[in-house]
């Protein structure tokens, strides 16, 4: 191949510009170009190739993402299917499985299109931070040359990635200032705007998926808040500014059985939601059964840096079993909102964090009608429906933990990982059992009492399984 080209090169009236580089991908040879030019401080020169390079790179994002619903995709769906068909009628799987299936298969391709975009032909790690680092160069490309308005719509770009980075908002004020007089319509890059929202949307169906179907998915965005919090961390679905940690009641039994997490922090964790149910109950419903549907032990954490300056919440105002339309006051019992949920349940277990105050708003979201100030082991309980628009404002330092649980009246949809969750327990205190007669030698006792009369309270309600279970 080498010769030959040597060979076309020689032939006379073939000039260099006679060859075109079919093999690097555009928004490579582009993003070298710029880079190249970038580094010889020709801003001026640099310009039109960074942003080629952006637009480049965009395009074959676009590429990617189209190529998710390809014949590779269908490829590994029949495989699929084969392998279901093996498994007979009883085999897991109905129609809205397989649906789910293959749009979760769809979303997790299009998340991984941003490191294939970012990784060089023939290497096997994306360049880091891809798009944000050509937007910062943009921005300061742009400023070198004294175009103040883009370059403040390119550093506000980068912010949509990076809210919290320093020196893009040092960057910011100093355009500003430059610029004088304040410009309203001046905002991010419509282009990377519809890039952020829309993967933060499909991000947001992945997590879902995550949290209730137990898809594997590895929010690239989040890993080190992962690391930090020992299990999942990640970006909140509500805001970039703070971390969501999320744990069901099954997965915790899961933990405890796995020896990841004690086995009476679980304990304790069923018979708090318990303890909720009945006093729910009694207050807002003494004559009907309520049953628990979802219990849900979440945290939030404020990202570091500088949070004076959020004007976003850390849940937006919302309904829990409908969907709220602000402008007219209504709320629509469908679809994405759980409409069997009856009651609202949190339990809130700690305060030492800054912000974070639950609210209530009249329909309109606005008017905020009451506000209450977590502090462990206060219950707030209220009806799910459109009568209590409720939010949370912004969590601007340190963790708020609380159990949110729903209650339904509808015995179809207690919640099923809970009995899961118990059977799980169950097994784990025999094995414990056993493992205790086997080792106990004389004089020395390797599971003493647990220290607090709520601990052995919680032991007691689990001797008896059954009964527990059927008063749920
Ligand atoms: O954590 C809170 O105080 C409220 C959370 C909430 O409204 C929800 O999860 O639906
Ligand atoms: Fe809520």
């Amino acid at each position: 191949m080498r010769e030959d080209m040597a060979k076309y090169r020689r032939m006379s009236g073939v000039r260099p510009q006679s060859f075109r580089d079919l093999e690097t991908p555009l928004h490579w040879a582009a993003y070298d170009a710029s880079l190249e030019l970038v580094e010889r401080q020709e801003a001026g020169l640099a310009l039109p190739r960074l942003e080629e390079a952006l637009q480049e790179t965009l395009a074959q994002l676009e590429t990617c993402r189209a190529g998710c619903q390809g014949p590779e995709e269908q490829q590994e769906e029949e495989e699929e299917e084969k392998k279901e068909d093996e498994e007979g009628a009883g085999g897991p799987g109905g129609l809205y499985e397989a649906v789910a299936g293959h749009w979760i298969r769809v979303l997790l391709c299009r998340q991984r299109c941003v490191a294939d975009t970012a990784t060089r032909p023939g290497r096997s790690h994306p360049v880091p931070d891809f798009l944000p680092n050509q937007l910062r160069r943009l921005h300061q490309a742009h400023a070198q040359v004294g175009n103040l308005s883009e370059a403040v719509e390119n550093v506000l770009s980068v912010l949509l990635f990076y809210p919290d980075d320093e020196a893009a908002k040092q960057a910011l004020s100093q355009y500003q200032a430059e610029l004088g007089e304040p410009r309203p319509g001046l905002g991010p890059r419509e282009d990377i705007q519809n890039f952020v929202l829309r993967s933060l949307g499909e991000k947001r169906q992945l997590y879902y998926a995550m949290e209730h179907l137990g898809v594997n998915f590895q929010d690239p965005d989040a890993a080190g808040a992962g690391a930090r919090s020992g299990y999942r961390g990640r970006r909140s679905p509500h805001t970039p500014h703070e971390y969501f940690e999320g744990l069901t009641v099954l997965k915790a039994a899961q933990l405890a059985r796995a020896g990841s997490v004690g086995s009476q922090g679980v304990r304790l964790l069923l018979e708090a939601g318990e303890r909720v149910r009945k006093v729910t109950q009694a207050y807002f419903s003494p004559e009907r059964p309520l049953h628990l549907s979802f219990t849900h032990l979440v945290c939030r954490s404020a990202v570091e840096g500088e949070q004076d300056q959020r004007m976003d919440l850390s849940h937006p105002v919302h309904a829990d079993n409908c969907v709220l339309d602000p402008d007219t006051g209504e709320c629509w019992p469908e679809p994405p909102a759980y409409t069997y949920r009856d009651y609202s349940g949190l339990l809130y277990l700690n305060d030492d964090f800054k912000g974070g105050d639950l609210f209530f708003t009249q329909p309109n979201a606005l008017t905020v009608t009451a506000q209450v100030r977590p502090r462990c082991g206060r219950l707030v309980a209220f009806s799910s429906g459109g009568d209590n628009p409720h939010g949370v404002w912004a969590v601007t330092r340190g963790r708020r933990c609380a159990l949110a649980l729903w209650h339904t009246w509808a015995p179809e949809h207690r919640e099923q990982e809970w009995t899961e969750a118990k059977e799980l327990l169950q097994k784990l205190k025999e094995e414990e059992e056993e493992k205790e007669e086997e080792e106990e030698t004389p004089g020395r006792d390797p599971f003493p009492e647990p220290p607090s009369h709520k601990l052995q309270r919680v032991q007691e309600t689990n001797a008896e399984p059954r009964r527990a279970r059927e008063e749920l």
